[in-house]
C-alpha cells in the first residue's frame, strides 16, 4: 500500500473512527443543571417554539446547523458509489464547515428508490436545520431535487456541486483571464463534463460575460451539439450549432479547458492545440482530468489550477460553501439567491490581489504568494475568506429583501 493511502486510511481511523463529533455548550454536571437541561425544564422552551416557530432560532442550535445531505450517487469524481461510501466526503464537508466558519453540521446519507422519495425525505427533516447543503448528486436529478426543495423548504437549500463550484470557478476565471489579458466575451470555453458543476459553472460564467455560443460542453459521447437527440434539457441548453464532434475539434483553438468530469480525459497534445496563454482548471476530485505536471511540460505559457491542495491554484468548493452559508445564516436568508452568490464570487477574487497574510504562506508552506500565474485565488485557510465572503453575502440577502434579522452595521467588520 503506498505511504499515501496509509496515511489517508490511519488520517480517517484515528484518533476515533471519522472527523467529526458533537460537543456540549452547557453544563450537564449536576442535578440542578440536568433540571434545566432536560425534565422539567426543556418544557419551557418546548412551550415557547410550540407558539412561535421562529422562536427555535433563540432556544435551539437550528440557527447554527447545516445538514450535508447526499445519496451517494456523484462522490467526487469516483461516480456512484451509494450513500454509505459518501460519508467520508460528508464528514469532510462537516469539518470544512466547522474548521472555516464556525458552522456545527452532520452529514446525512438517504438511501431513496425515487427521486421524490429523496425529495421528501429531505423535506420532512428541513426544520431541524438552519441549511441544507446537498452533495455530491448527480445531475440531472440534482436540478429536480434543488428547485423542489427550495420551494418546499424555507432555510437556504443549496447544492454545493453546482453553485460552490461554479461561485469559485467564476472568481478564479475572472482572475485567470485578467492575468492572460483575455476579455470574457471573446473566450473560446471547453467544458469536459456536462453535470451538476458543467452546467452551473456554465451558467455563472455567462451570468458573467461570457458567450453561450462560443461554449463547446462535452459529455462522454463528445460535444454537445444541435443535432443530437439523446440530450437531456440541461443538456439542451448548452447545444452548439457545430460541426465540431470530438474534445480535439473543439479544444483547437481554445482559450479556456473546464474540466469537471472524471480522470486523465485530457491529453498534453490536445493542450498544444489550445490558443496563446491558455487557462485550465482541471477541477475533477480526486485526479485531475490532466496532471498539472503533464500539462505545464507541454506549454509554458499556460495557467492552471486543479481542485487538490497540493498543487498552486485549489479550485474547489471550499473557498466558497462554509462562508456562504455564514454570511446566508447570520441574515437569516431565507434562501441563498443570485445576488448573494455574485457577491461570493467577487469577495473571493478580490482577495487574491492583496498581500497575503503570513498565516497563510505559513500553512501553505512557501515563502511568497503575489496574484499572478501561480496564484489566481485565495488559499482556502485565508483568515480574510470567512469575514468578506460572509459580509458579502449577508449584506446581498439584505439588499435583496431575503435576510429575516437585522444585522449589526459592524457585522464581520
Ligand atoms: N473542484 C471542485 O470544487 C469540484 C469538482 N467537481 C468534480 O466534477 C466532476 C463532476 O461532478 P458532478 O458534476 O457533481 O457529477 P455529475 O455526475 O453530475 O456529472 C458528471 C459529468 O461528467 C461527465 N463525465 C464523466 N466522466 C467523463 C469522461 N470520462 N469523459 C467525458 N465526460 C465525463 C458525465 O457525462 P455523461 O453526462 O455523459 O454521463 C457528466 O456529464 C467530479 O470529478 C467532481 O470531483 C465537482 C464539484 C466541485
Ligand atoms: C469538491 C467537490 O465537492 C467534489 O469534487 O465533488
Ligand atoms: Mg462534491
Amino acid at each position: 500500500m503506498s505511504d499515501f493511502r496509509q496515511q489517508a486510511l490511519d488520517y480517517h481511523a484515528n484518533p476515533k473512527p471519522g472527523k467529526i463529533a458533537i460537543q456540549l455548550t452547557t453544563s450537564a454536571e449536576t442535578a440542578d443543571d440536568l433540571s434545566l437541561a432536560y425534565s422539567p425544564g426543556v418544557a419551557e422552551p418546548v412551550r415557547e417554539i410550540a407558539a412561535n416557530p421562529d422562536d427555535a432560532y433563540k432556544y435551539t442550535a437550528k440557527g447554527n446547523l447545516v445538514a450535508v445531505i447526499t445519496n451517494g450517487t456523484a462522490i467526487l469524481g469516483l461516480g456512484n458509489l451509494g450513500p454509505l461510501a459518501s460519508k467520508p466526503v460528508m464528514e469532510g464537508k462537516a469539518l470544512l464547515f466547522k474548521r472555516f466558519a464556525d458552522i456545527d453540521s452532520i452529514d446525512i446519507e438517504v438511501k431513496h428508490r425515487t427521486t421524490e422519495e429523496f425529495i421528501d425525505t429531505v423535506a420532512n427533516i428541513a426544520d431541524t436545520f438552519g441549511g441544507i447543503n446537498l452533495e455530491d448528486i448527480k445531475a440531472p436529478e440534482c436540478f429536480e431535487i434543488e428547485k423542489a426543495l427550495i420551494a418546499r423548504c424555507n432555510i437556504p437549500v443549496f447544492h454545493d456541486d453546482q453553485h460552490g463550484t461554479a461561485i469559485v470557478t467564476a472568481a478564479g476565471m475572472i482572475n485567470a483571464l485578467d492575468i492572460q489579458g483575455k476579455d470574457i466575451a471573446e473566450v473560446i470555453i471547453v467544458c469536459m463534463g456536462a453535470g451538476a458543476a458543467a452546467i452551473a459553472c456554465m451558467e455563472l460564467l455567462i451570468s458573467c460575460g461570457a458567450q453561450r455560443e462560443k461554449i463547446y460542453m462535452l459529455d462522454r459521447k463528445g460535444v454537445i451539439h444541435t443535432r443530437r437527440d439523446d440530450i437531456n434539457e440541461y443538456k439542451q441548453r448548452f447545444a452548439n450549432n457545430t460541426d465540431k464532434r470530438t474534445l480535439q475539434d473543439a479544444i483547437n483553438g481554445a482559450d479556456v479547458f473546464v474540466g469537471v468530469s472524471g480522470p486523465n480525459v485530457l491529453a498534453a497534445d490536445d493542450v498544444k492545440l489550445m490558443a496563446d496563454n491558455p487557462i485550465i482548471f482541471a477541477c475533477s476530485n480526486p485526479d485531475p482530468e490532466i496532471k498539472p505536471e503533464l500539462a505545464h511540460a507541454a506549454r509554458q505559457d499556460l495557467i492552471m489550477a486543479t481542485g487538490r491542495s497540493d498543487y498552486p491554484n485549489q479550485v474547489n468548493n471550499v473557498l466558497c460553501f462554509p462562508f456562504i452559508f455564514r454570511g446566508a445564516l447570520d441574515a437569516r436568508a431565507s434562501v441563498i439567491n443570485e445576488a448573494m452568490k455574485v457577491a461570493a464570487v467577487h469577495a473571493i477574487r478580490e482577495i487574491a490581489k492583496e498581500e497575503v497574510p503570513q498565516s497563510v504562506l505559513t500553512a501553505s508552506g512557501v515563502e511568497s504568494l503575489e496574484f499572478g500565474t501561480e496564484y489566481i485565488i485565495p488559499k482556502p485557510m485565508d483568515p480574510r475568506l470567512l469575514p468578506r465572503v460572509a459580509r458579502a453575502v449577508a449584506l446581498a440577502a439584505v439588499e435583496t429583501g431575503v435576510a429575516r434579522v437585522e444585522l449589526p452595521e459592524n457585522y464581520m467588520l
